[in-house]
């Protein structure tokens, strides 16, 4: 549960930037609050603790979470330091022709644009536990696209903990069958 004073820590931190990349698009840009050594600290603590599927904290004593999947290139600046707070090691998913080794992909929508993301085929064993870490969460599209290609890998996907969710783009819908956490929602 995020108090007020965190929620309010957050939103205060997060600018509207209007019509940005496109017309009728408010883009949520996060760069006050990473810019903030307090704020971003608390900000990956309260992602590494968001629960996953069982509701409860994950902390040194839960079931270990193997990987963080950080989704480029914002899930980058906020899942390598989830993951160096659980000990766990860090999969980047990447915009397509990033990845220099062999790679598995999938395609999505975007509130604004279309594109493909990929991880390296050997980054993930199956049985694996993951958390996917993102910072946006708005159509769902990217995180279903990770969720596919952790799937394809053959992971248990721990969960989905993301910063900030669009509510009204009802990415949630489209992630039904993953525990998704979101610190906040608008
Ligand atoms: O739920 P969705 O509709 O898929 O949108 C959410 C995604 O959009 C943003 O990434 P973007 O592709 O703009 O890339 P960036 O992190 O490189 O800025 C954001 O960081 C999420 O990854
Ligand atoms: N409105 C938005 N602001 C920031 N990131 C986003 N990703 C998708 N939509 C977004």
């Amino acid at each position: 549960m995020i108090s007020d004073a965190d929620r309010d820590m957050m939103l205060s931190r997060i600018r509207d930037v209007p019509d940005w990349p496109k017309p009728g698009v408010t883009f949520k840009d996060i760069t006050p609050l990473l810019r903030d050594a307090p704020a971003f600290a608390r900000v990956i603590e309260l992602l590494s603790d968001a629960g996953p599927e069982t509701g409860e904290p994950v902390t040194a004593a839960s079931p270990p979470v193997d990987l963080v999947i950080g989704i480029e290139a914002r899930g980058f600046i906020l899942g390598a330091p989830v993951a160096h707070r659980l000990g766990a090691g860090f999969v980047p998913v990447r915009k397509e022709g990033k990845l220099p080794a062999e790679t598995t992909t999938a395609n999505y929508e975007l509130e604004y644009g279309e594109e493909t993301v990929e991880v390296h085929r050997d980054a993930v064993a199956p049985g694996q536990r993951v958390l996917i870490v993102d910072d946006v969460l708005a159509t769902g599209g990217t995180v279903s696209a990770t969720v596919e290609l952790m799937r394809a890998a053959g992971a248990e996907i721990v969960g989905v903990n993301v910063l900030l969710e669009l509510g009204f783009l009802h990415g949630r819908d489209r992630l039904a069958d993953v525990h998704l956490d979101a610190l906040l929602t608008v």
